[in-house]
């Protein structure tokens, strides 16, 4: 039998559908992604913790979930809303349903309702409050839970998805999401240490490290700069993660006492935090940037580059110190994309180079990241 299911806003409106997932109720921020694919990156991507997600693409789970496309061990999000949930998943690779990988983890989903109505409505007034539910169907009552629900601002969420002890990472891309004409043979000959500060990282950046010739040392992103440092990285690379990151102030005195000692590189929450960390500050956008297809402008060769995004923040151009420099820039509304640091080797962007799902066309940045640590490397007298 069909189970009902419920979304509800906090400004008042309630669409009712169909339960799928798991049988539930979770309150967050509803959010909508515009990508066609990658629902299995977009749902194990630890940065959607306090989220409920809707795809604008009407349907979902056709070709199935397989164990090889995670971007983390387990989905983070709070809900996931679609239009039509695919019945009959068709794919080589598939090993399982998404509404059996959804229940198997305890991701509430409600499907087959208008979500085109649902996305104006967060584009016209901008990221709400909301709670999905199939076991309180009462309009009145979800309304005032979706008000009461604590949101994302000021709240630290980083230390709900980040891992609690440090690991070494090994694993490079899987053959079909190499580009043929980008190898490079001098990697044999010179490992570089890379630890990356895991605020909630998503896997296929740290594969993306690794193909650069990265050894690997994932440290929990609440790790102080001296932690950091004892582990003599050849650079720090500040990942991806979930929330507002105003409030992590530990991670923003972190980065402080790293620029100037190794160089630093940045992804999304990376980005923001060493904005943060150099004296810019931070402002919630009204409903954010989500999608495979967002053009960005490299400010320093003048090229475009397609891009993933996923964040609800951004770095405030009018904050910005005289130590930073704004590199990249997000066509659709102006907002700041990159930044680099003027006296230090230290650069962000806010987008996601390592796609997943997603174009490829910013994969250059993990290179520059590479040659960064050589030139730093080449320039400091050895011991
Ligand atoms: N993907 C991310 O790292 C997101 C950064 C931050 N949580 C935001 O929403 O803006």
């Amino acid at each position: 039998m069909t189970q009902i299911a419920k979304l509800a806003l906090e400004d008042g409106t309630v669409f009712t559908g169909t339960a799928w997932g798991a049988i539930g109720e979770r309150d967050g921020e509803v959010c909508f992604n515009t990508s066609m694919t990658g629902y299995q990156e977009i749902l194990t991507d630890p940065s959607y913790r306090g989220q409920i997600v809707t795809m604008t693409y009407t349907e979902m789970g056709n070709y199935g979930v397989n164990l090889e496309d995670l971007e983390s061990e387990k989905p983070h999000l709070a809900g996931f809303v679609v239009k039509q949930l695919s019945q009959r998943p068709s794919n080589f690779r598939s090993q399982q349903s998404l509404h059996d990988y959804l229940a198997r983890h305890g991701i509430v989903g409600i499907a087959g309702i208008d979500t085109r109505a649902l996305v104006r409505r967060l584009r016209t007034q901008g990221a709400m409050k909301g709670v999905i539910s199939s076991i309180d169907l009462d309009n009145e009552s979800l309304v005032r839970k979706a008000k009461n629900s604590p949101g994302l601002v000021g709240r630290d969420l980083v230390r709900e998805v980040m891992p609690t002890a440090p690991r070494n990472w090994t694993e490079g891309l899987n053959t079909w999401a190499k580009l043929p004409l980008e190898s490079n043979p001098a990697f044999a000959d010179k490992q570089l240490h890379v630890v990356a500060l895991d605020y909630g990282m998503k896997w296929n950046i740290a594969r993306h490290l690794s193909d650069e010739g990265c050894r690997v040392t994932i440290l929990p992103g609440t790790a102080t700069a001296e932690e950091v440092l004892s582990y003599e990285p050849d650079g720090v690379f500040l990942s991806n993660g979930p929330g507002d990151p105003e409030p992590l102030v530990y991670a923003q005195d972190c980065i402080r006492g790293l620029l100037g000692e190794v160089p630093v590189f940045g992804i999304c929450l990376g980005h923001q935090l060493l904005g943060l960390a150099a004296g810019a500050k931070t402002f919630k956008l009204k409903f954010g940037h989500r999608g495979a297809n967002q053009p960005v402008q490299n400010l320093l060769t003048g090229k475009i580059e397609i891009t993933s995004q996923n964040h609800g923040f951004a770095v405030d151009d009018t904050t910005l110190p005289a130590c930073l420099e704004v590199t990249h820039r997000n066509l659709n509304d102006n907002t700041v994309a990159g930044l680099r640091h003027k006296e230090f080797p230290a650069f962000s962007v806010q987008y996601h180079p390592e796609s997943s799902a997603g174009p490829h066309d910013s994969r250059y940045l993990f290179r520059q990241f590479r040659e960064q640590m050589l030139a730093q490397e080449a320039a400091t007298p050895s011991s």
